[in-house]
């Protein structure tokens, strides 16, 4: 029996992330006996392990196609989506056929958002080897592609039948991704669960080897703030009960995907979450909704696992302008997810551009 931990995510249909060490060989139970034929969505750095995969699946008795998809952020395209859909109608994939998606966010988000607009929806697992995929983007039903205006413009809620992270693929991970993960580990102890703010302190580097336990309970915490999260609001209401609900999750994103942006995705999803929250922790402090030493925790214990926290000083114009089309914003009104304590958050919205400005010259750099 492998060593692993179950987390039940129960939004819509209820569904397991596995976590642990030596998963791959609990695939097949993932996908269920009903599935024929298996699409197999990759990037070129995982060609190996998409090798070992394939095995295990064929050896369950499934056939499978691959699909080696561009690496990163540049999996992310109508164009890629439509040559992977273009794959499976030729392989006359139907609805007793089933997408796995294995690498990291990009390759998860794409894999999700093709199993979502195939024939309307065929069963999705997802399989990812970033500290990303496995703490934040394979988990909870956000699939999707960018446009050229934006990130993540086109999408759907699609929720896997089941997670598999194998901790023994984050050892091939190249450490700067492994960081870049932490940053949503990180958002998750401001959020929901301080536990793992204190770990990250006392920790860093344990924090960012692989193999370590105390990596290992990082994902196990990040993947319940997750799933706990997203059982209350799949589908991102504005508010659940006056609560701040999915938008939640959301936290440093609204300037964070602006940055991307503007880097044109050379920046990794990780690094600029980072600048947005420490961005956006200004500016409650200086909403007055937060204190100085919770401003200045963000900054501290981002930086202290090696993650910016500054932008150029010159952007703020064109960032404001990308933050237009975030999808927190509604008509003209920017929304910003904002601490009014720890693990305590509301919506801050329409705050004054001076404002705004303010908060950025604090995390902006010459
Ligand atoms: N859907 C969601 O809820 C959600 C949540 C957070 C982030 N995201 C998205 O996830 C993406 C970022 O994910 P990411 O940080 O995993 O980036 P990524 O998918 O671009 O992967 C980063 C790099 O690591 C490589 N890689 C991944 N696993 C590896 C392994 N085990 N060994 C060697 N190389 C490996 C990839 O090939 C890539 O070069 C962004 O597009 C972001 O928008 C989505
Ligand atoms: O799961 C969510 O909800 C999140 O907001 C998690 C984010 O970390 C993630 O980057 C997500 O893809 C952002 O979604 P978007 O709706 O702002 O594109
Ligand atoms: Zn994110």
């Amino acid at each position: 029996m492998p060593d692993q931990t179950r987390i039940t995510v129960s939004a819509e249909r209820p569904y397991d992330v596995l976590v642990g060490h030596g998963l791959l060989g609990e695939l097949p139970g993932l996908l269920g006996p009903d599935v024929q034929r298996v699409a197999l969505i990759h990037p070129p750095t995982l060609i190996r392990l998409a090798a070992s995969a394939t095995q295990v699946l064929e050896t369950a008795g499934y056939e499978v196609v691959r699909l080696d998809v561009p690496d990163a952020e540049a999996a992310k395209t109508a164009t890629v989506a439509a040559s992977c859909w273009s794959v499976l109608g030729n392989a006359g994939f139907t609805r007793s056929d089933a997408v796995v998606g294995l690498g990291g966010g990009s390759t998860t988000d794409l894999a999700g958002f093709v199993a979502a607009t195939w024939l309307r929806g065929v069963r999705l697992v997802t399989v990812p080897t970033s500290l990303l995929g496995m703490v934040d983007a394979a988990v909870g039903g956000k699939t999707g592609i960018n446009t050229p205006e934006g990130k993540n413009l086109v999408g759907a809620f699609y929720e896997p039948a089941g997670v598999l992270c194998d901790l023994d693929s984050l050892t091939t991970l190249p450490p700067a991704d492994l960081v870049g993960g932490l940053a949503e580990v990180i958002k998750c102890g401001f959020i929901a669960d301080p536990a793992i703010l204190t770990l990250v302190e006392t920790s860093p580097d344990a924090c960012r080897t692989p193999g370590s336990p105390e990596l290992r309970e990082l994902v196990e915490r990040s993947v319940r703030v997750k799933a706990e999260v997203v059982s209350g609001d799949l589908r991102e209401s504005t508010s659940v009960g006056g609560r701040v609900g999915r938008e939640l999750l959301n936290y440093g994103h609204t300037l964070g995907h602006a940055v991307e942006r503007r880097e044109h995705y050379r920046w990794r999803h990780g690094e600029a979450v980072s600048v947005g929250l420490v961005f956006v922790a200004e500016l409650a402090r200086r909403a007055g909704l937060i204190d100085d030493a919770l401003a200045a925790r963000h900054a501290a214990v981002l930086s202290s696992v090696g993650l910016p926290v500054r932008y150029e000083a010159g952007a703020f114009d064109e960032l404001l302008v990308t933050m237009g089309l975030d999808k927190k914003t509604r008509g003209s009104t920017l929304r910003f997810v904002v601490l009014n304590g720890l693990a305590s958050a509301e919506i801050l919205a329409g705050p004054s551009e001076d404002l705004l400005r303010e908060a950025y010259a604090t995390v902006s750099a010459e």
